[in-house]
């Protein structure tokens, strides 16, 4: 059934949804701070109001979509892959407590907007507390292009997506350096130990990080140069400085910002995370990725698991 869709963010992310959404014959209205709709006429009588707005204006968005006319009936969807700087909350936790009453489902997997653009197939996850919410989601962006998968682990799908974007960072500056392939599988399989270790505090299942939105997401993003958060990495290795690489990047790095409520993160509850660590220092210029690798390579050794 034809659904109305207001899509919040016509970034790359918002565009490709907006265009998967109108593939399957859904009316779509995209909302962006430069375009000419105004917010209002954008979410109202949408069915699903989708946000794939960048983390630093969700919850400003959030609160102006409050004052907006809403249905009861409407369900929220989030694309964004970040925490909030200041309350350290995803954007899933900031969207149900601005609309306790409404459905509120996470869409988030292995999606380089870019291949996706291309018509390239891809899968995704799209999870909620109200499985009916995240089904109704499920239909309208599924197709023979773009097969999506339901879970009802929000928070976990939320932080794969979240999570990895520090990975991917590392990843960058791994091949960067040209550490080879060995260096890589160890990188990115400690990422993933180091992200259920986070996620579990956070409240995350531990198996939701073995699916599309956990080690998929990692997968994809680790190696890839279409994403933003390799590419942050891989130039810092070559010696740009994290400002040259902001300045020319196509779109968002969110791993740069989750980084640093990673740390506050870390410090408060008090969860080892070294790789995380290493980036943030990377970030804030207090080591090069040479003495970032060797502070990763020198750790006290230890047994492989351990609680
Ligand atoms: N591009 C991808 O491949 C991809 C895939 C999956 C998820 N995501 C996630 O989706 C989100 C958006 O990514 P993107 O690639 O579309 O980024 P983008 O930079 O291309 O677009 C970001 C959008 O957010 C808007 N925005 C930024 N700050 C805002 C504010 N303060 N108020 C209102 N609007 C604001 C921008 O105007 C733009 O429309 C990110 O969290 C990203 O991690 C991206
Ligand atoms: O370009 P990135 O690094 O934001 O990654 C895009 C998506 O999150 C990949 O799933």
């Amino acid at each position: 059934m034809t659904k109305t869709i207001a899509i919040l963010g016509a970034g790359a992310w918002g565009t490709t949804l907006a265009n998967l959404a109108r593939a399957n014959d859904h009316q779509v209205r995209l909302w962006s701070r430069q375009g000419d709709l105004s917010l209002e006429d954008v979410v109202k009588n949408a069915e699903i109001v989708l946000s794939a707005i960048s983390m630093k204006g969700v919850q400003d968005v959030a609160l102006s979509v409050k004052s907006c006319q809403i249905s009861p009936q409407t369900i929220f969807v989030t694309a964004t892959k970040g925490l909030d700087a200041k309350t350290t909350r995803t954007p899933s936790q900031i969207w149900q407590t601005e609309f306790p009453d409404h459905s509120v489902v996470v869409l988030s997997g292995p999606n380089l907007s870019e291949e996706i653009s291309q018509g390239l197939p891809a899968a995704t996850v799209v999870a909620s507390k109200n499985t009916a919410a995240a089904q109704v989601v499920q239909q309208v962006f599924s197709s023979g292009r773009f097969r999506v998968y339901t879970n009802s682990d929000p928070v976990g799908v939320e932080l794969g997506g979240t999570l990895k974007n520090v990975m991917a960072i590392a990843s960058g500056v791994c091949d960067g350096l040209h550490l080879g392939t060995n260096a890589k599988a160890a990188l990115v399989t400690r990422g993933l130990t180091e992200i259920i270790r986070i996620g579990k505090v956070l409240g995350a299942k531990t198996e939701t990080f073995y699916g599309l939105s956990g080690l998929g997401d990692l997968l994809a993003t680790c190696n890839s140069p279409l994403s933003r958060n390799y590419q942050v990495g891989y130039q810092l290795a070559s010696g740009k400085t994290l400002t040259e690489i902001l300045a020319s990047l196509p779109g968002t790095a969110e791993g740069v910002n989750t980084c640093q409520v990673l740390m506050q993160i870390s410090q408060e509850q008090n969860i080892t995370m070294p790789i995380t660590e290493q980036v943030y220092r990377l970030l804030e210029t207090q080591v090069t990725p040479k003495q970032a690798l060797d502070e990763l390579m020198l750790r006290d050794t230890k047994p492989e698991y351990h609680q």
